[in-house]
């Protein structure tokens, strides 16, 4: 499913109008019919109830008034509180504005903090002739907020939100909840809470980022007439990961009758340390449970029975020099593992010593297949940003905030803020000419930024996941599926997508408290749950 930003989803509209000829008043006019289809569907018989609309300075507030024309028409009387003056309208809020007039329906204008606080007498008033509320409508701002707001907007957001005059009455939001950055899913200083939110042609990637459905409340897609070869004509950058796409993504690897293990790849795992051996382990779970043909890992000397004993399917190298952590001495031994491999995973336990830093910075650099880079390994990387040179292969990196915050010197509250500003700086940090760079920012609504700045939104995942081992079975699956042929984006996109599922079916059963070695055990039965519905 595709997400366009503000300045694509203008893009669309223009095309829709100027090139295939759909007026704007129409794509406006089913913008407010489907809204108003959608109250009705959810919150019953609209006649003999009264809404309150608030009316912003731009074509939300044209939304606006649409939508109380047709409540007006179901019987509904529609109450307009105009937070700017009505004559300032323009365009096809305008025109719909010129019909509300003549339609005679009664508005108010709120252009003061003091006429703000009229609003709880007058809902009283309507209410005392006996009408029920059947909703309060948020036209006040859609994707074309552009700052923080203040002053008499921001008063009536606050007291939108703290209603105690109407407590029960749900807030619709127009497009978007006025306050959500669509682009972004940043709060411009304030935003309406919203009971549901009703946008239109398509979702936009702000409604999807981590926290955003406390203000969206259930998001739904209105289709507001804008015709498919419009979206396909237009370039969107961001789009959502679903079941239908992974389950595509994932099609090659239905496996044949006549096979044998060779066909599906060798993982080279370069992970754990003394005192987290099960990081290590934990990859390789990933890696063999998603359908990886062989794994080997790399393992300090000392640390080689364990690895041994607790992955009987796995192989190991153990390493001569290499007594607690992973050391550079070992890397002519490592070299010459890495020549029959099809993909490598470094990170996961591997601490951060300097040998070890010397020998992940090498790698880094020379490795000629795809690589997906985690945990410690991204925190060597961060701290020698400026030593990087271009990579021989492609490389994934999949920092969680606290890692990203190091990777782009910020700090992780600025990271959550603002999860799509962090994912591409981090690639435009890494980026190096000629070589394919993925970068997998991990967390609620997992975002992968990839080449030609393409981001991936990933819908599967729940809290039951925020534990300690989950993200190295994900390092060990997108590893697999780079060794199953998938391309490093696909992989990543697939990989990420398969492991919240496999999340999601243990949080849906018992709640959390699910390991990550549970996680790595419901993912043959996702897998193939994925693979059985493709036609
Ligand atoms: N043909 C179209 O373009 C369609 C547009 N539609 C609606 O139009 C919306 C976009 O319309 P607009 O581009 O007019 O944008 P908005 O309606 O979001 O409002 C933009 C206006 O708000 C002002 N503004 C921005 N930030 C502010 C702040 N912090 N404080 C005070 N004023 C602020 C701007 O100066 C501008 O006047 C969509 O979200 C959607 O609801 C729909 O009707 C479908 C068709
Ligand atoms: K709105």
């Amino acid at each position: 499913m595709k997400l366009p930003g503000s300045e694509e989803m203008r893009a669309i509209d223009r095309c829709a109008i100027e090139e295939f000829g759909i007026p704007g008043v129409v794509l406006m006019e089913n913008a407010g019919t489907g809204t108003v289809r959608l109250i009705e569907e959810h919150f019953g018989t609209l006649s003999g109830t009264f809404a309150l609309i608030f009316i912003g300075p731009g074509n939300n507030g044209g939304d606006g008034l649409v939508i109380g024309r047709h409540l007006h028409q179901r019987g509904c009387e529609p109450v307009f509180f105009f937070l700017v003056s009505p004559d300032s309208l323009t365009g096809d809020a305008a025109v719909n504005l010129a019909v509300v007039q003549k339609l005679k329906l009664p508005f108010h204008v709120i252009d003061s903090a003091t006429r703000v606080k009229t609003i709880p007498v007058l809902f009283k008033q309507i209410e005392s002739r006996g009408k029920p509320c059947c909703a309060i409508i948020d036209a006040i701002f859609g994707t074309g907020l552009t700052r923080d707001i203040s002053g008499h907007f921001a008063d009536t957001i606050d007291l939108i939100n703290g209603r105690s005059f109407a407590k029960h009455t749900p807030v619709v939001a127009v497009d978007t909840p006025s306050g959500l950055d669509s682009d972004t899913g940043k709060i411009f200083g304030r935003c309406v809470t919203a009971t549901m939110t009703a946008t239109f042609g398509c979702a936009k990637p702000g409604q999807v980022m981590q926290g955003s459905s406390a203000v969206t409340g259930s998001l739904h897609v209105i289709d507001i007439g804008i015709p498919p070869e419009v979206i396909a004509k237009n370039t969107i950058a961001t789009s959502l990961i679903t079941a239908e796409t992974a389950a595509d993504w994932l099609r090659g690897l239905k496996r044949q009758a006549n096979t044998h293990k060779g066909s599906y790849g060798h993982l080279l795992i370069l992970a754990g340390s003394a005192g987290k051996t099960g990081a290590a382990i934990l990859a390789a779970r990933g890696a063999q449970r998603s359908g990886c043909g062989l794994v080997s890992l790399c393992v300090p000397y000392d640390l080689n029975t364990i690895l041994e004993t607790s992955l009987i399917e796995a192989m190991t190298v153990p390493l001569p020099t290499s007594s607690s952590v992973l050391n550079v001495s070992d890397l002519a031994t490592i070299l010459k593992h890495l020549d029959d491999k099809t993909a490598v995973v470094i990170g996961p336990g591997l601490g951060t010593d300097t040998r070890t830093a010397e020998l992940v910075l090498y790698l880094y650099h020379s490795v000629k297949q795809p690589m997906v880079v985690d945990a410690d390994a991204l925190n060597i990387l961060a701290r020698h940003v400026d030593q990087l040179r271009t990579p021989a292969g492609p490389r994934i990196l999949t920092p969680h905030p606290g890692e990203m915050a190091r990777l782009i010197g910020r700090n992780a509250t600025e990271v959550q803020e603002n999860r799509l500003d962090a994912g591409k700086l981090c690639y435009h940090r890494f980026k190096k000419k000629g070589r394919e760079l993925v970068v997998i920012l991990k967390g609620a609504g997992t975002l992968i930024v990839t080449d030609n700045e393409q981001v991936l939104i990933n819908t599967s995942g729940n809290p039951g996941m925020a534990a300690g081992g989950m993200g190295d079975v994900l390092s060990g699956i997108i590893g697999s599926l780079l060794c199953q042929g998938l391309s490093p984006t696909i992989a990543a996109a697939a990989g990420v997508y398969l492991h919240g599922m496999a999340g999601d079916g243990l949080y849906s059963e018992n709640g959390h408290g699910f390991t990550a070695s549970d996680l790595a055990c419901n993912l043959p039965r996702c897998l193939k749950q994925l693979l059985d519905h493709l036609s």
